[in-house]
């Protein structure tokens, strides 16, 4: 039973219906592109399935077991959610590739974090420097290696090439889909990038009126 399973979330902000009854089957491994208008949930999704938000109804389980039944912190080594505004720790690089080691009491893999790096471009960035001198697109791609280190089973993924240069974004893209092909897991990634979309995924997914109002195939 390796998916996700989400069943008739409804969420609310006010007098806001933002997620309304929806519904999807998620398949380990899986690409998903996620589009839709502005303002129409996406973010809100992926932040209720990595459980930084509250659904006000409904039900998540990954591999047959509720989201009530794991605690956040096991829920979210396996769910893990990279935002579209990187939120760096203090300290440096470093401090911030090592934190998820420390967090989860597993070895850090230093020689996978110097790969990664590479992969992202980021090969000459200066371990040591602190990271609130980073700029915005290397602070994304240090955001997504921390995250990747984790080896997630399902890497939720909002806007992560947003505010990064065509190379860099392809090294993303490449990244990702080669990574996702040797550890088999999944990844749901918003993008307003209708070729993004087609090049990264093999289903697409349309939210509107807080529903998936398309699902099917890339
Ligand atoms: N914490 C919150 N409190 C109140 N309203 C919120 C909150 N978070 C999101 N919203 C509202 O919920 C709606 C959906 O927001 P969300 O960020 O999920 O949309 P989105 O589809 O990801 O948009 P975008 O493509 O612009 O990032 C928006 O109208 C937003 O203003």
């Amino acid at each position: 039973m390796n998916i996700l399973e989400i069943s008739k979330l409804y969420k609310t902000y006010g007098d806001q219906t933002i997620l309304n009854d929806l519904s999807a089957t998620i398949s380990i491994p899986e690409r998903i592109a996620l589009l839709g208008k502005s303002g129409q949930g996406k973010s809100t999704l992926l932040r209720i399935l990595c459980r930084l938000e509250t659904q006000d109804l409904g039900g998540i389980s990954f591999q047959g077991r509720s989201y009530l039944d794991m605690d956040v912190k096991e829920w979210r080594k396996k769910i893990s959610y990279v935002s579209q505004q990187s939120y760096m720790l203090q300290g440096s690089v470093e401090d911030n590739l090592r934190t998820v080691s420390q967090l989860h009491r597993t070895d850090f893999d230093i020689a996978l974090a110097k790969q990664l790096m590479a992969a992202l471009n980021l090969e000459h960035l200066d371990w040591n420097k602190s990271s609130s001198e980073l700029s915005g697109g290397e602070k994304q791609r240090v955001a997504l290696a921390r995250t990747l280190l984790l080896k997630p089973e399902v890497i939720l993924l909002d806007e992560v090439t947003a505010s990064l240069d065509m190379e860099s974004k392809y090294a993303v893209e490449t990244l990702l889909i080669d990574w996702q092909r040797e550890k088999g897991n999944t990844f749901i990634w918003i993008t307003h990038d209708l070729e993004q979309a087609e090049r990264i995924s093999n289903r697409i997914w349309f939210i509107e009126g807080g529903s998936l109002v398309e699902d099917g195939e890339s």
